[in-house]
């Protein structure tokens, strides 16, 4: 579709004599007149989908080298001034302040004021009263001037882009290199031209691109903006820099109109999610604006040097294509006959298999037909057989989860929970795609509010908007009984985070942000994932139970040891001034004992000090009793030899600890 075209079609009979005028568009003038399709929706979200779609470059672009990938995000603010200057405009004083959409009238400001006056009244009473004061939010005219200008940049060391490639990949909507069946974040070909889009509706200014690849010695500077209407890249400035320092990686430059205050949270969540899905990645995030306390600068540190292995790409699952996709297999494969095309492009066919299957066609099919040769209605007819034959599953050997190992490690360096669990679940299938989930609960941690938090993410893109009709959110609300796991679900912290790779993510609604809650396998996934880390939770929250309670136990008892101590030694003193006849009736310890106090050998602080040690070595014992009843003893148990100093010596001991006992037998220790 280049460019628009316009073409009279004929009034058919009957038709009103009014010319109908047929229209095409390009692919980019559709996208440019349907920004949300793609998480243009407004200012503010359109400023929130640039630095996401210039991330997930980022990273599929250090990951697909191997490379741990370190990336700079900065928005600055552009002040309209500022920006007037950048494209040679001169400013202008306003003369008729009316005609503004931010202009108050002079009986709204008394009413404004009026109202302000009154709060502040209200509030200084309140602050009379030692009551805590709100502080008064100035009431700000929301008008469309709220949203404000910014040029956003994100700095990979990733592939780079080849010189001639740079045009094409960034000025043509629907070009890329991620089309393949393979796991990435980008797949449509279209983010970083929407951003482009958005600028050149916006600002009007161009992208700037800077790229390298590895070993290059130059670096690719390109300045372009899309001819819309024909969807091919317009380019102001294509040159070669010097690249003395053997840089590789993009970097990318946008301008666009955004709106940082109201989206400004969700920003920063996203790159925090990023960091949860990412450990091995290192990330820079910068907000730049005139007022310097508003800046922002925020570090997420690289934890691991662990990065998941790359996706790899596969071939299509016979259950998972239509009648359009076998055509274009068709159309590029490099394979001669039948029987090669089947065995070759697809997966879970092998020879024999194809032969079988060939065989049950009919009798114009045969192994060595010409694949290039076959008809329309035999085209139907392998479709119609791939419908309602059997297949082995595909592998999810393919897919690239983040591993519970980066998950864990995620979830603990951004939340610093109390306590967290993870699984990953097995490879499974959602027509003909393979899927892995993954998930972890953690409870406790830093800015986790109580109730259930939750994190999705899908092929390692944190999913923020649609929460609600996410099969995550679901599942979590309402299939979990959490209080089976110990979990008390609108008072405890928790954080759940599933992610779920595949090469195919069934996202529903116009953008990438949730997974629909109707795949019952998917569904099902998701539940048991949860469910396995619950479980291990439960344990884990029975142990700090049982260690709570007796930590409660020792606690209460050694609060009446003192009360204690006094009230025998004094029972035990007025005995001791009674005669000695009268002593003796209570047998000859206690006589001794009583003896012992009247001689002060036995003091009321002997007694506290006789007790603590008791209360100690009760609860040694039933620390000791709790951990071989609960098979901890089993799971910790390792022998230990010490010989000892002196060979004649035998002795039978415990050495006692909080979190363990050793306990010494004459020869061995264990
Ligand atoms: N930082 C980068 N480093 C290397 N190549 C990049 C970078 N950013 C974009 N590209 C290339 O430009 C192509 C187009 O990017 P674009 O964001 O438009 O689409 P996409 O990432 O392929 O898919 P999606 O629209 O789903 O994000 C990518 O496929 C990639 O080859």
């Amino acid at each position: 579709m280049e460019g628009e075209t316009k073409t009279k079609a004929k009034p058919t009979k009957g038709a009103s004599s009014r010319e109908a005028t047929l229209k095409q568009k390009s692919p980019a003038e559709f996208f440019s007149e349907n920004k949300n399709i793609a998480g243009f929706d407004n200012p503010g979200k359109s400023l929130y989908t640039t630095v996401r779609e210039l991330v997930e470059n980022a990273l599929d672009s250090a990951e697909s080298i191997s490379e741990l990938p370190v990336v700079e995000v900065t928005i600055e603010e552009i002040s309209r001034s500022k920006f007037n200057n950048l494209i040679g405009l001169i400013d202008r004083e306003r003369i008729d302040a009316e005609l503004y959409d931010d202009y108050e009238t002079e009986k709204a400001r008394e009413k404004r004021l009026a109202k302000e006056a009154k709060e502040q009244e209200k509030q200084a009473k309140i602050a009379a009263s030692g009551k805590k004061v709100k502080e008064i939010a100035k009431k700000v005219s929301k008008s469309r001037g709220e949203s404000s200008l910014f040029k956003v940049s994100c700095k990979d060391n990733g592939r780079g882009m080849s010189h001639d490639d740079i045009p094409n990949m960034l000025g043509r909507v629907l070009s890329g290199t991620k089309y393949g069946l393979r796991q990435t974040r980008g797949k449509f070909g279209l983010g970083a031209k929407m951003a482009l889009i958005w600028a050149k509706m916006s600002t009007g200014l161009p992208i700037d691109v800077r790229a390298s690849t590895k070993g290059q010695n130059f670096i690719s500077h390109c300045v372009l903006d899309i001819d819309i209407h024909k969807n091919i890249p317009h380019v102001h400035l294509h040159e070669k820099l010097d690249n003395s320092f053997r840089w590789h990686g993009a970097e990318i430059q946008v301008t666009i109109e955004g709106n940082w205050t109201t989206y400004r949270s969700k920003i920063i969540s996203y790159m925090r999610q990023m960091a949860v899905i990412t450990p091995y990645a290192e990330f820079l995030f910068r907000f730049i604006t005139e007022s310097q306390d508003k800046n922002v600068t925020i570090r997420f540190q690289r934890r691991t040097d662990v990065m998941p292995p790359p996706p790899e790409e596969t071939k299509y699952h016979p259950s998972a294509v239509d009648l359009l996709l076998i055509k274009r297999l068709i159309s590029e494969t490099s394979k001669q006959n039948l029987v090669q095309f089947l065995q070759h492009d697809f997966t879970s066919i092998s020879k024999a298999h194809a032969e079988r299957l060939i065989g049950e066609m009919g009798s114009e099919f045969s192994a060595k037909t010409l694949v290039k040769s076959l008809t329309d209605q035999q085209i139907v007819r392998i479709h119609q057989l791939f419908r309602q034959a059997k297949f082995d599953e595909p592998s999810g050997e393919c897919l690239s989860p983040a591993g519970e190992y980066n998950l864990r490690l995620g979830i603990i360096k951004e939340l610093h929970p109390d306590m967290v669990a993870t699984y990953q679940g097995s490879p499974q299938v959602f027509e003909g795609h393979p899927f892995i989930v993954e998930a972890g609960v953690s409870i406790g941690g830093r800015d986790v509010k109580p109730g259930l938090n939750i994190f999705r993410f899908a092929n390692r893109i944190p999913l923020l908007f649609e929460q609600g009709g996410d099969v995550v959110t679901r599942t979590a609300m309402k299939r979990i009984n959490w209080n089976n796991y110990k979990i008390k679900e609108n008072q405890d912290k928790v954080g759940v985070f599933v992610s779920i790779v595949s090469t195919k993510i069934p996202f529903k609604g116009t953008g990438k942000e949730y997974i629909g809650d109707d795949i019952e396998e998917i569904a099902s996934a998701v539940k048991f994932s949860i469910q396995q880390c619950c479980s291990q939770l439960k344990a884990k929250i029975s142990r700090q139970q049982a260690a709570w309670d007796k930590q409660e136990r020792k606690r209460t008892l050694a609060k009446y040891i003192p009360g204690v101590s006094r009230a025998i030694y004094d029972t035990l003193l007025t005995i001791s001034e009674n005669d000695r006849a009268k002593r003796r009736k209570y047998g000859e310890e206690f006589a001794e004992l009583v003896d012992k106090v009247s001689s002060h050998e036995i003091t009321e602080a002997t007694l506290k000090q006789k007790l603590s040690q008791h209360v100690d070595q009760m609860d040694m014992e039933m620390a000791l009793e709790y951990a071989t009843q609960s098979g901890m003893i089993e799971a910790a148990r390792e022998a230990i030899f010490l010989s000892c100093v002196d060979e004649n010596q035998t002795f039978v001991a415990d050495l006692k600890s909080p979190v363990c006992v050793v306990r010494m037998f004459s020869g061995f220790g264990v």
